[in-house]
């Protein structure tokens, strides 16, 4: 229950303490009226029964007045109760949104990796809603709901002991129902929420694949992992509505027994001249409002678990650790590898990588594909931590660097650029945002797409699609180098960025990397090695291994893996189509 309670609160249960205590004041408040109106039931029976000669009009009007003061102390518990759930869940889970979204940006890029982000969305939105859900409608309802018979149970024990045992007698079998039903619960709640993330994924991929569904003229129904999640979800939802709501009504059932028992037993108790007809009337109008915050809970309760589940999504992902080290980075740009090793899973892919990359030189790496040639470039930017060895930042272990500072001093040029649905200016200036129109206008110029973006029909002001899909992959690559270039870094990592250009745009990107070597530390990834031919040093990989490295002309002398590649690139490159 505990864990429940710090799960259904996103890791924070002392929030739940003011709306709980307001609920519960605004539950108790409701009772009040019921007080006065017994007490005017019992003076105009006292009056017909005989019992007093004259009607107390006196104590009629008081009981009246009673009643309208306690229906303003209502609307005021009312009221504070209503502004402390709502605004409370709903402030709460704005801010455990933008809590949740900044630690997601300090995870290692490793556990974003293998999360997918359909699933990620779904718990920053949906989990959140749902602990929104639990927090407003259905915690406050069931702690009161739990706490007002016993309030009133306590209370009416003065008046007749034996009718409050007869209002509370069903009680503790809907509290056990309620208990065992929870484990049932947690089981369907379980596979009913996976079926949902599922589903979501699958959405989510059915709709960013549509070019290939399209490509290839698959039909929805061939989509079958799609449709299968869409039934199952059904299944699941169906299964859960229909095995749990007989315990739940069951659980109301024995609840409002009370309400039966003490009307049998407040007849013969009246009949036996035991009790007085107006306390009788008292029990049966508490009895008929005691149970209703916990009927209004019983009838969420199905959900309640559901929303544990999404808040333990929340907490587990908060749990996750963040990247640690605090240090700033240092003045040296160099970048070492010392007996690095990497593998993502259990396979190594790195094995024991020792190069060493130097400031104001242009390091390539070159090598097959799978070799590890990307992940040195994450490992050197520290999306990932080594397995083994050290990653050196001018010196100084990485792991010991504050990552957000050790970014802030290295632009990166990705294989697949992702540019925000936003316009090209800002796509540039996400590189440095104080940047002015001039500075960026002088990367573009640099990076080749300034004469491009000035043909659009807005120019800067041109909004790029999602991912960037109204522009050629070319001119998204130059827009990314422009990006790297603005931000002014120290160390430049470049993944097969000229890839997508034109061999006429990529010799003057070429000559603009060369200038940008100039103080900084430029590593890049290529495959077609006369990209790299000025480079002042070649890391050669094969299997995550360190097989040569030197210059161009040393690799071709030595005639080994990098000599062979050139020369399979030299013969391919002469290939013509002939008629
Ligand atoms: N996120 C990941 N999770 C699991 N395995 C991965 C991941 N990224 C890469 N790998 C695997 O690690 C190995 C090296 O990948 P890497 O991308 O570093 O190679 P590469 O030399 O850059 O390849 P390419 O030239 O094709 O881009 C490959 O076998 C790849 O399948």
């Amino acid at each position: 229950m505990r864990n429940m309670l710090y799960n259904i609160t996103a890791g924070h249960p002392e929030k739940m303490a003011k709306p709980i205590i307001w609920a519960v004041l605004a539950n108790l408040a409701n009772m009040l009226p019921f007080g006065c109106l017994a007490w005017a039931v019992s003076l105009v029976y006292a009056y017909y029964a005989g019992e007093q000669a004259v009607l107390d009009t006196t104590g009629l009007w008081l009981a009246a007045a009673g009643m309208v003061v306690f229906l303003g102390v209502v609307y005021f518990c009312e009221q504070k109760a209503y502004r402390a759930i709502y605004r409370g869940a709903y402030e709460a889970s704005a801010a455990g949104r933008t809590n949740l979204a900044e630690h997601l940006r300090k995870l290692p890029l490793g556990f974003l990796m293998r999360k997918d982000a359909g699933e990620l969305g779904h718990t920053i939105m949906n989990d959140f809603t749902q602990i929104e859900n639990a927090s407003t409608s259905v915690l406050p309802q069931l702690v009161s709901g739990i706490l007002i018979p016993f309030f009133a149970f306590f209370g009416l024990l003065f008046w007749d002991w034996r009718m409050a045992l007869a209002m509370l007698a069903g009680f503790p079998v809907t509290i056990l129902i309620l208990w065992g039903v929870s484990r049932l619960e947690r089981k369907l709640g379980t596979s009913h929420s996976q079926a949902k993330v599922t589903l979501a994924n699958c959405l989510q991929e059915y709709l960013y694949g549509m070019k290939v569904i399209k490509a290839y003229n698959l039909r929805t129904d061939n989509f079958t992992r799609l449709e299968r999640s869409f039934y199952r979800f059904m299944k699941e939802s169906i299964r859960i509505e229909g095995v749990l709501g007989p315990f739940f009504l069951v659980a109301m059932a024995f609840m409002q027994s009370g309400v039966s028992l003490v009307t049998i037993v407040g007849v013969y108790r009246v009949l036996g001249g035991e009790m007085t007809v107006p306390l009788f009337a008292m029990f049966l109008l508490v009895g008929a409002r005691i149970f209703d915050p916990l009927s209004v809970a019983i009838m969420r309760l199905p959900s309640f678990k559901y929303d544990a589940m999404a808040g333990e999504r929340i907490v587990n992902l908060l749990a996750q650790p963040i990247m640690q080290g605090e240090q700033d980075a240092p003045h040296g740009h160099d970048i070492w590898f010392e007996e690095v090793s990497f593998g993502y899973d259990d396979t190594l892919v790195l094995d024991k990588v020792s190069v060493e990359m130097r400031e104001g030189t242009l390091t390539a790496i070159v090598g097959p594909s799978g070799s590890g040639k990307s992940t040195m470039l994450r490992l050197a930017a520290r999306f990932y931590d080594p397995l083994g060895g050290r990653v050196l930042f001018g010196g100084k272990d990485e792991r010991e660097l504050d990552p957000e500072k050790l970014l802030k001093k290295i632009s990166m040029v990705f294989q697949d650029v992702y540019l925000f649905q936003d316009t090209i200016r800002n796509n540039i200036r996400y590189g440095r945002e104080d940047a002015t129109q001039e500075e960026i206008e002088a990367a573009a110029k640099e990076a080749c797409c300034h004469d491009f973006i000035m043909k659009l029909p807005d120019g800067y002001d041109t909004m790029v699609g999602e991912g960037g899909s109204t522009l050629s992959g070319g001119e998204k690559q130059r827009i990314s180098i422009a990006r790297a270039i603005l931000k002014n870094a120290p160390v430049l990592l470049l993944d097969e960025a000229t890839s997508s250009l034109d061999p006429e745009n990529e010799a003057v990107m070429q000559q603009a990397i060369g200038r940008l070597v100039k103080g900084r530390t430029v590593i890049m990834i290529a495959h077609r090695l006369k990209t790299v031919v000025n480079a002042d040093n070649i890391i050669v990989l094969e299997e995550g291994k360190v097989v040569e490295q030197g210059r161009h002309q040393e690799l071709l002398e030595k005639g080994g893996l990098y000599a062979r590649l050139w020369e399979l690139q030299q013969r391919t490159s002469g290939w013509r189509i002939t008629a």
